[in-house]
């Protein structure tokens, strides 16, 4: 898939340009060999998850970037490869001008200081054994930040920066609330002064008060730090509250991005638009559009041919989309704002007049798609 997201240095000079990018991946893949038995290595070949499949992604400095879909789809994968978390299969990672995807050792340690993420369970980053004001306080150690005292303060001034209390620093793991563990993830996240924290799903284990909570101080922080943020979630009311762009994802593959005005406002890919019809607030406002998309997302070791969405698609056209894989092309009149969709390449008339094949008709469409005889 391709982008159109560039930076030419005449942008740079021009006061109204966007701010600097700070993270890119291009063809970003991510695959997980699922059977490695020995009579696989020696009959056949190894089936591989593909969970991250070929992702162009920007963030520019200062920006918040969605990353929506449906569970499965590979939004954490994502998200763990862009840091680093995983090794990426194939593609490359640029963060700061620096291709990071082959860092190791020394290198990979400094670019832990500044690229952070933030898990769904906070618990996941802390040692239970330890009290949470040692688990925060352990980076400033690892690469030599500060040490006794120095760190001690830092630690308790983050903590009351985050809402917590002084005296919960000796707290351990369990003896605190969930709103508290996630805003003492948040401290570990921010301990070293990153500047991109990516966050998986960060309120979604939280009561709605909660989560508001949350999301304020995480808004709060982003410009007392001048952090860059990467967002993951399936929650669309959320990702629209907080996000400055959106990537959709669907089966390891970027299907739609833009600015969030631009996905909600005019969603493109029916993939988008079925998942805006999913959540309540915004359907009354397309309540004109079909109904709720039936089935579930595909396997990610055997993806569907042509375009991954076709055999759930409420728009598909024809063999098209089932032997062609479509290219993510720039929405007419609408900068920034990409789709990779053939029924979004046709024209508003022929959109209109459209009425895709149902029953019969469409299995004969997929079974030729399918097998080329088209
Ligand atoms: N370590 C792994 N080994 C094998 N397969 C994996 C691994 N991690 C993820 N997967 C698979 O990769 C695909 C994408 O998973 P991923 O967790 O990235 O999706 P997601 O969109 O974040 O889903 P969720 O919202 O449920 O967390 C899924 O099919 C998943 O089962």
């Amino acid at each position: 898939m391709s982008t159109t997201d560039t930076d030419s240095t005449s942008e740079q000079n021009d006061s109204t340009a966007p701010p600097r990018e700070l993270l890119r991946t291009a063809g970003l893949k991510k695959y997980f060999a699922l059977n490695d038995g020995l009579l696989d290595r020696v009959f056949g070949e190894t089936a591989h998850v593909k969970a991250v499949d070929g992702v162009n992604l920007t963030v520019r400095a200062g920006e918040t970037v969605g990353v929506v879909g449906e569970s499965g789809c590979g939004k954490s994968t994502l998200g763990r490869t862009l840091t680093r978390l995983y090794d990426p299969t194939d593609g490359s990672v640029i963060f700061d001008g620096e291709h990071i995807e082959t860092y190791s050792g020394r290198d990979l340690k400094a670019l832990r200081r500044r690229v952070q993420y933030v898990f769904q369970d906070p618990m996941s980053a802390l040692n239970p054994r330890k009290t949470v004001g040692e688990s925060v306080g352990k980076p400033l150690e690892v690469h030599d930040i500060a040490s006794g005292t120095e760190r001690t303060d830092r630690v308790a001034n983050l903590f009351e920066e985050m809402g917590l209390m002084r005296s919960q620093l000796d707290a351990y793991p369990h003896e605190l609330s969930g709103g508290q563990l996630q805003r003492v993830g948040l401290a570990r996240a921010l301990i070293t002064e990153p500047d991109l924290v990516v966050f998986d799903e960060p309120v979604s284990a939280l009561d709605v008060t909660l989560q508001a909570q949350i999301l304020n101080l995480i808004n709060r922080l982003q410009g007392e730090y001048d952090l860059s943020y990467v967002f993951i979630s399936h929650n669309l009311n959320v990702v629209r509250h907080v996000c400055d762009r959106i990537a959709v994802m669907y089966a390891g593959e970027v299907v739609e991005r833009g600015t969030t005005e631009q996905l909600f406002e005019n969603p493109q890919h029916p993939y988008t638009r079925a998942l805006l019809r999913s959540v309540p607030s915004v359907r009354e406002r397309h309540e004109r559009e079909r109904e709720e998309l039936p089935g579930s997302p595909p396997s990610a070791t055997n993806p569907p041919s042509g375009c991954r969405f076709h055999p759930r698609c409420p728009e598909f056209i024809d063999g098209r989309c089932v032997s062609e894989a479509p290219e993510t092309r720039s929405v007419a009149g609408d900068q920034g704002h990409e789709v990779a969709c053939h029924w979004a390449e046709l024209s508003v008339e022929k959109r209109e007049a459209h009425t895709p094949p149902d029953g019969a008709a469409r299995e004969t469409i997929e079974r030729e798609g399918a097998s080329g005889e088209k």
